[in-house]
């Protein structure tokens, strides 16, 4: 089976990304996912995206991280933004589908501002927080991040008995000015280090902005810069998070394999 693919980056977090309005990339096949994603023997990726038609929507995005597994993706659903302005499915403004629900974004200037879904709370976990943005995150304030284990630490918060079964990903934070942190992110379902999380930084920022009571947070990633903004309700729920940042193709190819 040939396959054709777009390769897209948003801040170093990279994805396959199929044209699959046909619905016919065979999306139970795990494997074969896990074989795209993979450095070695396949194209090589974070995570997979496939674009589909959606009744009421522009697209519907399902997400697969490298190891198969689904979940929400704030880089990912920017690429699809990206990849569906580039197909001609939309111009600058869009609605679409995603796991966590409905997504609203726009195209400006080249970047691309995610409309992410609601946060109803911010959590402690011990001297850490927890935050869901889509997807699960552990976020962690430390002296100096770029020193820090993201990936040993990382992974023994991603695999401890709080988050079984399913696990969670993992930020560790320093402030480097008033209105920017510095950001490492360990990733489920990757389960590495990647050089941005977008539901990540989201999760990141909107504790960030709670604690210095700021409604716009820059991110330095390994991978490149990103920007939240958000509002704050009485109830300290948090709506209108706008995730903004870069979203770009990096090559188009055809892969053969077999199914
Ligand atoms: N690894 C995450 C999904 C992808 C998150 C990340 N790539 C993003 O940009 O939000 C999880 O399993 O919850």
């Amino acid at each position: 089976m040939e396959i054709s693919f777009y390769k897209y980056q948003g801040t170093g977090n990279d994805f396959v990304m199929i044209d699959d309005r046909s619905a016919t990339f065979p999306e139970k096949n795990l494997p074969l996912v896990q074989k795209l994603c993979d450095r070695k023997f396949g194209i090589g990726a974070d995570g997979l995206i496939l674009i589909r038609n959606k009744e009421g929507y522009d697209f519907e995005m399902i997400y697969f991280n490298a190891d198969g597994s689904q979940s929400m993706c704030g880089n990912g659903a920017r690429c699809a933004v990206a990849f569906s302005r580039f197909l001609g499915i939309i111009d600058n403004e869009t609605k679409f589908l995603a796991i966590d629900g409905p997504h609203k974004a726009k195209v400006v200037d080249g970047w691309v501002e995610l409309g992410m879904s609601p946060v109803s709370s911010l959590a402690n976990a011990g001297q850490d927080f927890f935050v869901n943005t889509g997807s699960p995150h552990h976020v962690r304030f430390v002296e100096n991040v770029n020193e820090y284990p993201v990936v040993q630490t990382g992974s023994e918060i991603r695999y401890a008995d709080q988050y079984a079964p399913k696990g969670t990903n993992v930020n560790f934070v320093t402030p480097i000015s008033q209105n920017e942190i510095q950001v490492r992110t360990y990733e489920r379902g990757v389960e590495n280090e990647t050089l941005s999380c977008g539901t990540g930084v989201t999760a990141c920022a909107l504790v960030y902005g709670y604690q210095n009571q700021l409604h716009e947070v820059n991110i330095s990633t390994p991978g490149g810069k990103l920007k939240v903004r958000f509002s704050e309700n009485a109830d300290g729920s948090f709506q209108n998070i706008l995730l903004i940042g870069p979203a770009e193709q990096v090559f188009h190819g055809k892969i053969n394999v077999i199914i």
